[in-house]
């Protein structure tokens, strides 16, 4: 759990609004001081203190909110993991500035892994970008069209006719992403003056040939997701006056809502998690379930005029945070100060270091909200995590560190043979073969020579129930 402060903007600035939020990065918390009046209307402040697992001001990066949420997860989607990234916040605080350079970044990691460590391995890597908007779905690498998502008797979740184009450099990808933001659903809202209508979802996938067979459809191994949240607060929007972006607004809060209601669920242990609440939870029901990492990055804006936003997002970070079992104690207890007295006061920095080997050596962990920093804490705390409410690993089927990476070990009678990310071919299933794309001319002339061509996705991705048949006791 991240919290990214960004800088007052021109109209903030010229409204005279002023920076309410004061940021301690060496101890990760974050205080928001709220001007209030008192029932003599003399002006009191509340501070508001949170610690999240790293708070991140407006001096810092986008190279750097990289480094911090996405990068130390890369290799672990080449070992069958899927990790997602959201942004979430209030319109205008800096979701889509943020989230927009990720993929690339990350793609960049992917192929320089593909061409190095995993060189002739087989590794693929295809890319996918489709949007959430009024609850439907649409592909934004294929004209905005109408897609159908589908489930399978084992409640696995499948978008079908998602348009997925195998990638193989940097360029191509920068296009592709390019492409699909353009087509996203955006307009004018009173907080920001092109605003997110949608959820945007980029996804990376790894997947991998079979027995190095160019003829058989490669086998997914490990993917990457990245959300761009539609604004969490569509009441800032002053102007919706007209009845559409009302209906966006209500569409939005509700898969938000359900959003919340999913990981209320998860966080009390319950049974039935209602995945099917909104058309985005669905979509999320891969994140939060089996092998899976999730980094949620909240997005806040400084001004006075965003407090009760601003808190409000900080407050639904907690709750996520708190999933994590043993995070960081809350620490948002309001405290009234003199308005001349309130300062903010440091808390003590919770959150361990961590170096590149130990991220490997949690691969293991079957279940974490949050990246290995956070995981290595949660090993600190009594408190049970997640990994012990998933299934215990058949017998026979290990997963060990050589050397720092993972593979599975197959119990076999002439010993043990490591086969780094290898699965059983039963493990996956693809729908139908790649072809060449040949509809949207512009697009593949621009990409020349670089392999780029879709793949439609017509059978379920059958990763998870495998992976989970893998991982059931027996
Ligand atoms: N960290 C930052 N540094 C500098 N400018 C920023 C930062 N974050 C956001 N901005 C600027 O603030 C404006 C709003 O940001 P952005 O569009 O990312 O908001 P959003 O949360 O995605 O909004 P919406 O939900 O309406 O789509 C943009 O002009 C963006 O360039």
């Amino acid at each position: 759990m991240q919290v990214r402060k960004r800088p007052l903007n021109k109209k903030e600035i010229s409204k005279k609004e002023e920076d309410i939020i004061d940021i301690e990065q060496r101890s990760n918390s974050l205080t928001v001081h709220e001007t209030k009046l008192k029932v003599d209307l003399t002006e009191y402040v509340e501070k508001h203190e949170f610690v999240f697992d790293a708070v991140l001001d407006e001096d810092v990066s986008n190279d750097e909110v990289y480094r911090e949420t996405v990068e130390p997860v890369v290799p672990a989607i080449f070992n069958r993991t899927k990790a997602t990234c959201f942004a979430y916040g209030q319109t205008g605080s800096g979701k889509t500035y943020t989230m927009r350079p990720l993929p690339l970044k990350a793609s960049q990691d992917i192929l320089r892994l593909m061409h190095h460590t995993y060189r002739n391995q087989g590794f693929q890597l295809f890319v996918s970008f489709f949007e959430i908007y009024g609850g439907k779905l649409f592909d934004l690498l294929n004209d905005r069209s109408k897609l159908c998502m589908r489930e399978d008797g084992k409640q696995k979740v499948c978008i079908v006719g998602l348009q997925e184009y195998r990638v193989s450099d940097v360029e191509t990808i920068k296009e592709l992403i390019e492409k699909g933001s353009a087509t996203r659903s955006t307009g004018t809202t009173g907080a920001n003056e092109e605003s997110s209508r949608s959820h945007a979802i980029l996804q990376l996938a790894i997947k991998r040939r079979v027995d190095g067979n160019d003829s058989k459809p490669p086998r997914p191994v490990g993917k990457l997701s990245f959300i761009d949240l539609a604004g969490s607060e569509r009441g800032a929007d002053t102007t919706d006056n007209d009845k559409q972006t009302r209906i966006e607004g209500a569409e939005i809060n509700k898969s938000l809502l359900a959003l919340k209601e999913c990981i209320r669920a998860l966080d009390n242990d319950q049974t039935h998690i209602p995945f099917r609440g909104s058309k985005l939870t669905e979509v999320l029901r891969d994140s939060f379930i089996g092998d899976s990492r999730t980094v949620m990055i909240s997005c806040i804006s400084p001004s006075s005029g965003s407090c009760e936003h601003t808190l409000n997002t900080l407050r639904y970070a907690d709750r996520v945070k708190s999933l994590s079992k043993g995070g960081n104690a809350k620490k948002d207890v309001p405290s009234a100060v003199p308005l001349r007295e309130s300062s903010p006061s440091p808390l003590p920095s919770v959150v361990p270091s961590f170096s590149g080997s130990e991220m490997m050596n949690d691969i293991t962990e079957r279940r974490d909200f949050g990246w290995p920093k956070q995981q290595q804490y949660l090993k600190e705390q009594p408190t049970p995590t997640f990994a012990d409410r998933m299934p215990k690993v058949k017998e026979g089927v290990e997963f060990r560190s050589l050397n720092g990476l993972y593979f599975k070990e197959k119990k076999s009678k002439g010993g043990t043979a490591p086969n780094i990310a290898e699965v059983p071919d039963i493990m996956y299933q693809q729908g139908i073969q790649p072809a060449r794309k040949t509809k949207d001319s512009a697009l593949d002339n621009n990409m020349g020579n670089s392999i780029a061509y879709p793949v439609r996705r017509a059978e379920p991705d059958e990763e998870d129930e495998h992976l989970n048949d893998l991982l059931q006791v027996m």
